[in-house]
């Protein structure tokens, strides 16, 4: 990890895309950091630090699962999110939490190889362009053809053009055996056994079977057993695991169904207290995994859970519900925020839209407004009121190329306001 993510590093980095929310943005910080602690820390002592896993309470669309996530970027950490309330559907057999391990590592592992693969770059785009002019022009073309069509392919005059391309078939069965992890069939390994991975024909346009070329070019030129010894080492001292809706399979009642909540909670124990996970590339100890469990808590409380699991979610952090002038913040503070998306979208056909100070106000204000009549889903409301409110500009831009568009109070609400005013409309529409 790096040395410069100190808590205040952090956090910093986490201002630039989530407002407010200090106390859960410094609460992962210092978890975060503590692995840096601890990697410095004798043997003996080193084993004994386990991470002090956090539960954050707050209500939906707050920043839970995107502080997480991001800190797991930073960190370039793998991170899965699970819903607990996964657990406690139809059909669910104890062993299926370990699965929530298997992820972590199947998330390593391609984290892993996206590091790897820029070391083998230059090779397997090689490798990749001959198999491409292969396909392009035959295997058995004069150069000045190749030359040609390489020159072609680079000014994008073939990005529409489909071929046909032999790729080698997925290297596993596409859907698990619930609980058979490490004996997990590998169709790959077995065909190499009968002389060489399995083929396939595909046909692809131009650039996504040079994707496709690069990737697989790049995996060849990797030591598969190296990735697997390095992710499985990642997942374990580095992963993190975003456990959502924990408060859901909290015991607040001794209705129907609180025996399977209280067996998904004592399932998920274990891998917590840490345990060994079997998985395709070997055993995983779970016991350094950061957990990061979140719920909103509205009925059943953090005691409602069981004493132990309490016990290994000792940082709790609160996060605010987000106000209007939050939402202001958000759209005009973040980086890569949504006005900002959406402008660089439209912009590709030629149309420049702006946002005016008071058309963020507006747009902050509706989605507040509808959040407080409708349901509040927090956040996630500003997605569906900017989509909204520029659908008709994003279905006829092309018509309008050269044009361009001025955000204000007046057009959100000309857009919008008889849909938020109108409780019903904006339950479906908004
Ligand atoms: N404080 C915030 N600052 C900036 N963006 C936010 C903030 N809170 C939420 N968002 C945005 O809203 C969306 C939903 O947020 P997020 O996934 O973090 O919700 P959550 O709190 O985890 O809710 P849930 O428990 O329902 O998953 C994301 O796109 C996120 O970027």
């Amino acid at each position: 990890m790096n040395d410069s993510l100190t808590p205040k590093a952090i956090v910093a980095a986490l201002d630039a895309h989530i407002i407010g929310q200090t106390d859960a943005k410094k609460a992962v910080a210092v978890a975060l950091r503590n692995r840096w602690r601890r990697q410095r820390l004798g043997a003996d002592l080193r084993d004994e630090v386990t991470p002090k896993n956090i539960l954050m309470i707050g209500p939906t669309g707050c920043g839970k699962t995107e502080i997480s996530r991001r800190l797991a970027k930073l960190a370039d950490a793998p991170f899965v999110k699970v819903e607990a309330t996964k657990f406690t559907e139809v059909g669910y057999v104890g062993r299926d939490v370990e699965q929530i391990a298997r992820d972590l590592v199947e998330e390593a592992i391609r984290l892993e190889k996206e590091r790897r693969r820029s070391a083998v770059k230059d090779k397997a785009e090689e490798a990749a362009m001959n198999r491409l002019l292969d396909a392009l022009t035959g295997k058995d073309s004069s150069t000045a053809t190749r030359e040609a069509f390489k020159q072609r392919f680079r000014d994008g005059v073939l990005d529409a053009t489909e071929i046909e391309i032999e790729l080698e078939a997925a290297p596993q069965m596409p859907f698990d055996i619930p609980g058979a992890g490490p004996q997990m069939i590998n169709l790959g390994e077995m065909m190499k056994g009968f002389g060489g991975p399995q083929l396939k024909r595909r046909k692809l346009t131009v650039p996504m079977a040079w994707d496709k070329l690069v990737e697989e070019e790049a995996d060849k030129r990797l030591d598969q057993d190296e990735v697997s010894r390095q992710a499985l080492a990642d997942a374990e001292a580095n992963g993190i695991v975003f456990l959502d809706e924990i408060d859901k399979i909290a015991v607040s009642d001794v209705r129907g169904g609180s025996v399977s909540r209280e067996g998904v909670q004592r399932d998920l124990l274990p891998l917590i207290e840490g345990t060994t996970v079997a998985t395709k590339y070997g055993p995983m100890k779970t016991d350094h995994i950061l957990f990061i469990a979140s719920g909103a808590f509205h009925v059943a409380k953090p005691s409602d859970l069981l004493p132990e699991l309490q016990g290994r979610l000792p940082i709790r952090v609160e996060l605010k519900g987000l106000t209007e002038d939050d939402f202001v913040a958000i759209l005009s503070d973040t980086k890569a925020s949504l006005p900002e998306q959406y402008k660089a979208l439209i912009g590709t056909e030629g149309v420049t839209i702006d946002f005016t100070d008071d058309g963020i106000r507006a747009v902050a204000k509706i989605a507040a407004e509808v959040n407080g009549a409708v349901e509040n889903i927090g956040a996630r409301r500003l997605q569906t009121v900017m989509e909204k409110l520029l659908e008709e500009v994003s279905f006829d831009a092309e018509d309008r190329s050269g044009s361009s568009l001025t955000i204000d109070a007046a057009y959100v609400e000309t857009q919008l306001a008889s849909i938020a005013r109108n409780t019903d409309l904006s339950r479906f529409v908004l």
